[in-house]
Formats: structure tokens, sequence, C-alpha cells
């Protein structure tokens, strides 16, 4: 179990995090969210104890992750995948982490298996190693003390599509095993397939939070008309609210068959008409991340309440 509760990080005037509360239980993946400079890693080096909060706490298993003893046997960090030592093979890498940690050394090769990094890969320099191969050592170095728990930041940088794939079925078949997971990400896509329970963050505050399945649902509608003007005014009349959407759609706080009558009634031809999905969240993404970022800040209350 992660506990983060009342997080606040100042460095100076710069408010990188601000009460910033979530739990992460076991058995789930928590996919930690939110654009460049939101705040993630922030949060991520406090719960590894790399960061001294300004106020609040963040605990693992009930305890502040510095009082862990033998820390690696619990947490599973991968934090920065360039750390290793460059001059060290990916083997040698994680044969010292093992003396260290007192695994035994039969769990390296495990874990290089693990990780697709078994045979040649593991005899090369990690300074020859290209990025997605650093990334798999450093989830290796995350796994080899079999801990219950993993912290991965940004963990698929620099994996191709196949590489992405196969971590997140490295990801959800730990969760499954009752581990728990905190992973975060500015692409949230790339979280969306695994993640059980989302945390939004942007500007240091929490923005959203809940089940994967709740942020994701909508009960609101992705339209669009060849006369995008007359559906907007047909939608107003109908007393239906909505916002531009992706493409040249509309994202309609209403369901399919409300949107489509409206449309009829005033006469609109429409070009596609479907359930939004995700698409309320995807603009949540869009409003913290595209150009107009930061002078319309949202709420978690707000995405509470189109959703209401
Ligand atoms: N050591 C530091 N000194 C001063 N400011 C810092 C420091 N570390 C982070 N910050 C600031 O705190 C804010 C949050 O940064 P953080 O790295 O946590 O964001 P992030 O969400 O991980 O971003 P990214 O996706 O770009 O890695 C940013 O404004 C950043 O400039």
């Amino acid at each position: 179990m992660i506990t983060v509760e009342h997080l606040t990080k100042r460095y100076g005037a710069q408010l990188a995090v601000s009460d910033v509360s979530f739990s992460c239980a076991p058995g789930t993946v928590t996919g930690f969210l939110g654009p460049n400079g939101a705040g993630k890693s922030t949060t991520l080096r406090a719960v590894c104890g790399l960061t001294l909060p300004t106020s609040g706490t963040a605990t693992v298993g009930g305890r502040p992750y510095r009082e862990l003893p033998n820390a690696g046997r619990h947490v599973g960090v991968l934090l920065d995948a360039g750390a290793q030592h460059s001059g060290r093979t990916g083997r040698e890498a994680l044969t010292l982490a093992a003396l260290v940690q007192g695994v035994p050394r039969t769990r390296v090769d495990e874990v290089l298996e693990h990780v697709g990094l078994a045979g040649k890969p593991a005899g090369k320099r990690v300074g020859k190693y290209s990025l997605g191969m650093r990334q798999r050592l450093g989830l290796a170095m995350a796994l080899l003390g079999d801990p219950q728990v993993l912290i991965l930041d940004e963990p698929a940088n620099g994996l191709d599509p196949d590489g992405i794939f196969w971590m997140r079925g490295l990801l959800r078949g730990f969760a499954d095993r009752g581990g728990t997971v905190l992973l975060s990400s500015h692409l949230l896509r790339e979280v969306e397939a695994v993640a059980d329970q989302l945390v939004v963050i942007a500007g240091g505050r929490i923005v959203a939070q809940g089940s994967s399945a709740e942020l994701l649902a909508s009960t609101g509608s992705l339209v669009r008309a060849r006369d995008s003007a007359a559906l907007t005014a047909a939608l107003t009349a109908a007393g239906i609210g909505a916002v531009p959407g992706l493409a040249d759609g509309l994202v309609a706080d209403a369901p399919a068959e409300a949107v489509g009558l409206a449309a009829a009634t005033a006469g609109v031809a429409l070009l596609e008409l479907r359930p939004a999905g995700g698409d309320r969240l995807e603009e949540l993404f869009r409003s913290l991340t595209g150009p107009s970022a930061g002078t319309s800040p949202t709420t978690a209350t707000q995405i509470q309440e189109t959703r209401a």
C-alpha cells in the first residue's frame, strides 16, 4: 500500500507539489498522469525518500521509505533509467545490486530473462545500451528484490510499441499477483490500457482521481455535423451543453439518443454520433497540455460536474 497525505513540496518560491493526497492498493496499477512539470517526479521522489516534503507524508506499507529495512526487498524503484554506471555490463550492475540487497545470484538470471535482456544483451556495457534497453535494465533492478510494490517514473520512455505492450503485460501480471504499482506518465493513452486507478496532477495539484472505469466512462456523446454552428444551435435549443472535441466534432453532455433527437428536430444532418467514452478525460488532458493550458484550470469538481 502506498499512501500520500497532504504532500506539499516547495523549492524556494517554487511550489512543486501542493496538498497532494492519494493511495494505491495491493492488486492495482495506479497511473499517475500529468503534463511536463506537473509535479509527478517530485511526488514519486518524496514517496521514495529522495525528497523531503515541506509538509505532509508519504508511506509505503505504513512506513516512510527511508525507514524500510533493505528497501529494495519491499519496493522496486525506477526513477531514472540513465542512472546506471555506463562502464558495467547489465549483468554486472544487477549482480552488484543483488549482493547489496542480499538477493541470491540466481535471481539475476531470472530478472534478466523476465525483462528480455538474457543472453548477449546482459554482457553488453550499459553505455552501449539503447534507451529501451536501459529501461528494461531499470525494470530488472526494480524487480530484483522481489518487492511487493513498484514505483516507476515514465517507464515507457524509449520503448517501441512492442516494448510498451510487453511492459503493460509485465505490470498487469505483477498487480494481478497482488503487487502494488504506481507509474507516472505524461501520456494518457500509455497508461489507460493498464491502470485500474488514475490520479491526474497539474500545476502541483490533483485535478482528478478515481477508478479508470469511472473517469474514462462518460454519459456524453461525440457528435459531428457538416454545419457545426447549426449543430451547436440545435444542442443549445435542446438544453444540451457541448464543448469542442477532437477533430471538428463536439463532445455533448447527453446520451447519443438525446443528441440525435435534438439534431433531427432542428433538421441538422449528422456525419458522426457515438458515445464519448473517455473523451471527457481526453478533453481534460487537452486543456492541461494544449496551448491554452493554465488559462482555464480544470478542477476535479469541474470534471465531476460535467459528468453528473
Ligand atoms: N530540484 C528542484 N529545484 C527547483 N525546482 C524544481 C526542482 N525539481 C522540480 N522542480 C520544479 O517543480 C515543478 C514540478 O517538477 P516535476 O519534475 O516534479 O514535474 P513532472 O510532472 O515530473 O514533469 P516531467 O513530466 O517534465 O518530468 C516544476 O516546475 C519543476 O521545475
